[in-house]
């Protein structure tokens, strides 16, 4: 099924435009997983169960995996998720950048290796670094265009010809590279105002909104410059705040409670 297919079926089926975001550091996790073979998998496993009838999507993030040599326990976390939670989309969170040749195989990593429906994807060295992702046309490849770090100011916000980078980025996507529309943006829930300049410059165009929870960003600011006529149009991402609300062998409960706070909050402002 087309990623935008299964995004907007989540977002009218599950009710629901929250991202959980899959983050997972074992320093973190609760004393009972500590050291256990398999405990990312495990880790992750129990979150994914509690919380994917709140979801529109799930976003592991590479680095957690890649940096334990954990790889195939994200393989099989996201073989779990497609057999169990069928309809629940998974955004693999790689933000990759590469020449064009390097780029093919990241896509074959990203969709046929780990069998994400979307990949991030950064923009910044051009169209050609970009094409091997497009070239899937059923998957979601959602850019980078306007992040929540604070340096994200550096280069995105300088002035190219009377825009910003992030501006010409956000109608470069929206009028070029999304021929088979299966793009997406990235744009940080730190930067409201940023999100309704991208709004009004891409349409109807889905955007990854991370930065609400640890990050501090605010639901209401993002909801009302962000979403749709229809009161969609954003996978808003929470990871930490979710991953670790609990501490104890409880965790997977204080994590759906956690989202479902987060889910209700951000329907309360559709
Ligand atoms: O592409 C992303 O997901 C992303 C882009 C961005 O601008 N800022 C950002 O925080 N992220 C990711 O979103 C997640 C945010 O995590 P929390 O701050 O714990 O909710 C992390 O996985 C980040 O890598």
């Amino acid at each position: 099924m087309h990623f935008m297919t299964a995004l907007k079926a989540a977002w009218q089926q599950r009710n629901s435009l929250l991202c959980v975001g899959l983050d997972p550091d074992p320093a973190r996790f609760p004393a009972h997983l500590q050291g256990r073979p398999g405990a990312i998998f495990e880790f992750c496993r129990q979150i994914v169960d509690a919380t994917a009838d709140l979801v529109c999507c799930f976003k592991p993030q590479i680095a957690y995996f890649a940096a334990r040599r954990a790889e195939d326990q994200l393989e099989a976390l996201i073989e779990h998720i497609h057999a169990r939670h069928p309809g629940t989309p998974v955004v693999l969170d790689a933000k990759r950048g590469d020449i064009g040749s390097t780029a093919e195989q990241y896509a074959v990593e990203a969709f046929e290796r780990f069998k994400a429906d979307a990949i991030t994807v950064n923009p910044y060295m051009g169209r050609d670094s970009v094409d091997p992702y497009l070239a899937y046309p059923d998957k979601g490849v959602i850019l980078l265009c306007r992040t929540s770090n604070p340096g994200g100011s550096d280069l995105q916000f300088l002035d190219v010809g009377g825009m910003k980078l992030y501006e010409h980025v956000a109608r470069l996507v929206a009028q070029d590279w999304n021929a088979s529309g299966n793009c997406g943006l990235v744009v940080g829930a730190t930067f409201p105002a940023e999100i309704a300049r991208v709004r009004e410059l891409t349409g109807g165009m889905p955007l990854l909104v991370p930065g609400i929870g640890a990050q501090g960003g605010d639901i209401a600011a993002t909801m009302a410059a962000g979403r749709t006529a229809d009161g969609s149009g954003l996978m808003i991402n929470s990871s930490r705040a979710i991953l670790y609300a609990g501490e104890g062998e409880d965790f997977a409960a204080a994590a759906r409670q956690v989202a479902l706070d987060t889910r209700d909050a951000i329907n309360a402002q559709r």
